[in-house]
């Protein structure tokens, strides 16, 4: 398993107002969308693509075209439904799936109560969106079951990750063919399995529903 953290000022002035506490609704959705499509960016770096041959008006040249089978995007609901946006903005032919998922407040354990996404992936690049890497146990089951599929390349979008998930993603998932693409390492879970500086609850944040 690979990690990048995307060390870029754009990046950084973004997150600084997605985990400000005052920020509104509203704004926290547009900021994660615009985030997601600058890490989006450094995730498909190693999009599959086939040369092809073009005709400009001036001459015949060669370019590059996304490669069959296009690559599905799978947001995790709730909060990853809040990143689809900004990723196939950039991938507007990728094949979307869908994985409903929530973490048990008391065990933080995660439970899987949707699954929509093709049965065999054999072949396929998967990009999985997920605001938030805390204790990993969201993303590794995700990941997981993408690859009982088959995916054979899997790279995962959180806009924040938590040492501890990073750790147990590279103990559950060694020698899998996974990059985690983000835009921070924070310090450390708190004893709420929540991820400290962070931004609290990104569902709750996205779609106002805390408290
Ligand atoms: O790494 P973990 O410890 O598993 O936690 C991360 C998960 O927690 C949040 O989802 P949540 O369960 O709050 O569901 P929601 O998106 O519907 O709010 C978040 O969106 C991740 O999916
Ligand atoms: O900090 C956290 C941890 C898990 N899920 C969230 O939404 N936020
Ligand atoms: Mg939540």
């Amino acid at each position: 398993m690979r990690i990048h953290a995307v060390d870029h000022p754009l990046v950084a002035h973004k997150l600084s107002t997605l985990r400000d506490a005052r920020t509104d609704s509203p704004t926290f959705r547009r900021l994660a969308d615009e985030l997601v499509t600058l890490l989006a960016y450094e995730a498909t770096r190693e999009v599959r693509t086939d040369t092809v041959e073009i005709r400009t008006p001036v001459t015949a040249t060669t370019g590059v075209r996304l490669s069959h089978p296009r690559p599905l995007v799978v947001p995790i609901l709730r909060a990853g439904l809040g990143m689809l946006d900004g990723m196939v903005r950039l991938l507007p032919t990728a094949e979307v799936g869908f994985l409903g998922m929530i973490r048990d407040e008391e065990t933080l354990q995660a439970s899987t109560y949707a699954n929509r996404m093709p049965d065999d992936l054999s072949g396929r690049q998967v990009y999985v969106l997920d605001p938030m890497l805390a204790t990993g146990g969201t993303l590794v089951a995700a990941i997981k079951e993408l690859i009982r599929r088959g995916a054979d390349d899997v790279t995962a979008i959180c806009l924040l990750t938590a040492p501890e998930g990073v750790r147990l993603m590279e103990r559950e998932l060694a020698g899998t063919p996974v990059t985690v693409v983000t835009a921070s390492i924070d310090e450390r879970l708190n004893e709420h399995g929540y991820i400290v500086p962070g931004l609290g609850d990104a569902g709750d944040r996205m779609y106002g529903t805390a408290g």
